[in-house]
């Protein structure tokens, strides 16, 4: 039986990847490169002044011949250590200065292209997976490329110079140093090929182990009411396991080499020790001579070992300069058209005709819904869990875009419009919140940046938020916590709601969460809620009774389709769908919430 060979994950040559990252990042700094690699060129050559000043010390000074030379050596060995110093600092602080620059414009464009991203792609990956890319992955093209400008050039030319030094001084003895070469390239490309892939698998596991940690933080409430601690702990462990085991991998390709090159380096060592010392009894070269080679050879053992370390940052940084890449080659389908204008509609009417959508896995949600909100009317969905109201609503500011059919705004199609403009028509009130780690001031003004603080308080009034975020400790300045965590589930709502009372768009988006809250609270978001839709288009998920009784229209959704249609009264007396849902809560609490369970089978109510 014939095995099958092992497949190895592709990646790209290391060539192409330097070259992008070097031409569309470095270009800007091209003058910067340039100097510090003329300081870069002095500092390696002084290494080689160094080595070859060698030889009339040895010849001149020490044999007695000129014993005047030692003041100019030693004055030429201070002035090159003084050069060597102040060149290397500059080019080092030159060439950080274009890494971290190149660096900083890799993470703003990354970040810049994430946030645009195309809510699927965004939702395909783990969000600790991307917030690992935009931290390790960039610091380690960060470190990488700080790190290759700044030594790479000065040790390749240091050991070019003093490779020149050896064969001034005894070109056989050179060539035959210069067999390791071969071996050490051979070595080193089949080791880099390796490293790669392990450095690529570190970043991937870094970016498990991020998004593990933002889940389980995130998710603590449930982490310890369900007493999964341990299974928590395990998890974590396997993943600090596995990324121990890469990192010790990764640790010893890279310094496979440095067994082989020592013992190879020493063997070609002693071999000119021996042929140049019995070259030089025999009186065919000078002490001098042989002294400035071994000199030379010593020099360059250090940039030759600092060019191997650095192969393996480069290497880390490829993977990773890998990733970014990937992540920044999948261009966001949700964008303007060409030619796309400015929303610019008298009325703000929605109409959806024939629309057709599935998901990315083939899950069809929407299978040829046509609807109509009449502008500044109230339009609520009504149907089972899973039947596609919230699919809907997501198409409304394109979250996604229709796969068949066409959405409307005052009779222009959403893809015919700006997205600014379209999504600067939209308030959207749903179950998330979507508060963040800010002052109540802040989270109110998000999307409003310019509002005054009498605006944010005239729309937490509306939103009847005003009391109680005055009773807060800081009161508007209070922090609310991630997801606004310190706050009730109740205020977080009327918080949102007045985020949306701010924003004061045209059209409103509302994904009832009412049915968590209790009666108190629900009458208070209920009101803020009705004054929020006054005036406006607004499509509703209803989960209350209320909010269906007072909608215009009520569209009853099942499988993605439309089944009935009309007011309240009138589709009780179709006596269809809705006349069994209400019958159905009627019986139970009141609440459309029901609905959703009572139509899977369930008979005790939710919340
Ligand atoms: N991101 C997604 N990827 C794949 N399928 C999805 C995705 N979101 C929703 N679906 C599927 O699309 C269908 C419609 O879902 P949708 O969220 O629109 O229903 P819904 O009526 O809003 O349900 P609920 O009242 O429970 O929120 C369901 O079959 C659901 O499983």
């Amino acid at each position: 039986m014939s095995k099958k060979p092992k497949q190895k994950p592709q990646h790209t040559a290391t060539l192409p990847l330097v070259r992008r990252l070097a031409g569309n990042y470095l270009r800007p700094y091209i003058g910067m490169v340039l100097l510090a690699s003329i300081l870069i060129a002095i500092n390696a050559g002084s290494s080689a002044v160094l080595a070859q000043k060698l030889v009339p010390l040895i010849d001149e000074v020490l044999s007695g011949k000129n014993p005047g030379y030692l003041r100019t050596f030693a004055i030429i060995v201070f002035i090159t250590f003084v050069v060597r110093g102040f060149s290397g600092y500059f080019s080092a602080v030159l060439m950080n200065n274009v890494g971290q620059r190149l660096v900083a414009a890799l993470q703003k464009q990354l970040y810049n292209h994430l946030i645009k991203a195309d809510l699927a792609y965004l939702h395909s990956l783990p969000s600790g997976q991307l917030v690992s890319s935009l931290v390790n992955d960039v610091n380690q093209v960060r470190q990488g490329t700080a790190e290759v400008l700044t030594n790479y050039g000065q040790s390749a030319l240091t050991l070019i110079f003093l490779v020149g030094v050896m064969f001034q001084q005894d070109w056989l003895l050179a060539t035959i140093s210069l067999t390791v070469v071969p071996f050490t390239t051979l070595m080193l490309s089949r080791m880099t090929g390796r490293l790669r892939r392990v450095a690529g698998r570190t970043q991937a596991a870094l970016g498990t182990f991020a998004s593990l940690l933002t889940q389980t933080f995130q998710g603590a409430r449930h982490v310890k009411a369900y007493g999964m601690e341990a299974y928590e702990q395990a998890r974590v462990a396997t993943i600090a396991d596995d990324l121990r085991k890469l990192t010790n991998k990764s640790f010893r390709v890279s310094s496979s080499l440095i067994p082989i090159n020592e013992i190879l380096s020493g063997l070609i060592f002693v071999g000119v020790i021996v042929y140049g010392g019995l070259e030089a009894a025999a009186g065919h070269s000078t002490a001098g001579t042989l002294t400035s080679f071994t000199g030379a050879f010593l020099l360059a053992f250090e940039p030759l070992k600092r060019l191997s370390k650095l192969q393996t940052q480069l290497q880390v940084s490829l993977a990773s300069a890998e990733r970014v890449f990937a992540l920044l080659d999948t261009p966001p389908t949700i964008v303007d058209r060409p030619g796309a204008t400015e929303l610019a509609v008298a009325s703000h009417g929605i109409h959806f005709q024939d629309v057709r959508f599935s998901y990315q896995d083939g899950t069809v949600a929407l299978d040829g819904v046509t609807l109509d909100v009449p502008a500044g009317k109230t339009v609520a969905l009504v149907g089972s869990s899973g039947s596609g109201k919230t699919t809907i609503l997501n198409l409304i500011p394109r979250f996604y875009d229709v796969g068949g059919g066409a959405v409307t705004l005052g009779g222009v199609d959403i893809r015919d419009v700006t997205l600014s403009s379209l999504r600067a028509a939209i308030g959207l009130v749903s179950q998330e919140t979507g508060l963040f780690d800010d002052t109540v001031r802040g989270n109110i003004a998000y999307g409003r940046l310019a509002a005054t603080d009498e605006e944010i308080e005239a729309a937490a009034k509306a939103a009847a938020a005003h009391d109680f975020i005055l009773g807060l400790p800081q009161g508007y300045d209070t922090r609310v916590g991630e997801n606004g965590v310190k706050l009730s589930g109740g205020q977080r709502q009327r918080i949102a709601i007045a985020r949306a009372m701010l924003k004061n768009a045209p059209v409103l988006l509302l994904d009832e969460a009412t049915s968590a809250l209790d009666s108190e609270s629900e009458r208070l978001v209920q009101d803020a809620l009705r004054r929020l839709q006054q005036g406006r288009t607004t499509v509703v998920i209803a989960h209350r009774l209320s909010t269906i009784v007072d909608a215009d229209r009520i569209y009853v959704i099942d499988g993605g389709r439309v089944v009935e249609s009309g007011t309240h009264d009138e589709l009780l007396a179709l006596d269809g769908a809705y006349a069994h849902f209400h019958a159905l809560q009627a019986g139970g609490h009141g609440a459309v919430a029901e609905v959703d369970a009572v139509a899977q089978g369930q008979t005790a109510a939710v919340g």
